[in-house]
């Protein structure tokens, strides 16, 4: 499933029952979903250092579905995370820093 399929299924998930939805059950408590995406972010983190490529791959997808959802729960797009990227993207990471 791609990245934008995903935030799309997130988005219809707003309508859904929390009794048979997690991310409508997510979407009604935003601060839970906040906390879910740290939970996620902490167990990505750990298999990053642990060296487990696969473990990695699947709690990544975790922290980007979590993540979504979070954004979701605040009224934060994926259309608008991309615009931010983009305008990011005339520039380096260094050269910002060394802006500030
Ligand atoms: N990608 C995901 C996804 N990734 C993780 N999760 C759920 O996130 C929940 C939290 O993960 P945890 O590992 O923390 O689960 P847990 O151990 O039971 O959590 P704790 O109770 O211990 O806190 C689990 O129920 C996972 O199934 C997801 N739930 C949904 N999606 C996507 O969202 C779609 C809609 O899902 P529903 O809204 O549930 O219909 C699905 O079809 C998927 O495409």
């Amino acid at each position: 499933m791609s990245i934008r399929d995903l935030a799309q299924t997130i988005a219809a998930r707003a309508q859904a029952d929390a009794e048979t939805s997690w991310t409508a059950r997510l979407l009604a408590n935003p601060d839970k979903a906040a906390e879910k995406f740290g939970e996620e972010a902490v167990e990505a983190i750990i298999e990053a250092t642990k060296g487990d490529a696969a473990r990695l791959t699947s709690e990544a997808a975790d922290v980007v579905y979590h993540l979504l959802v979070m954004c979701a729960a605040h009224g934060v797009t994926l259309d608008a995370i991309e615009a931010e990227l983009a305008r990011r993207t005339a520039q380096s990471g260094l050269q910002e820093k060394a802006s500030r």
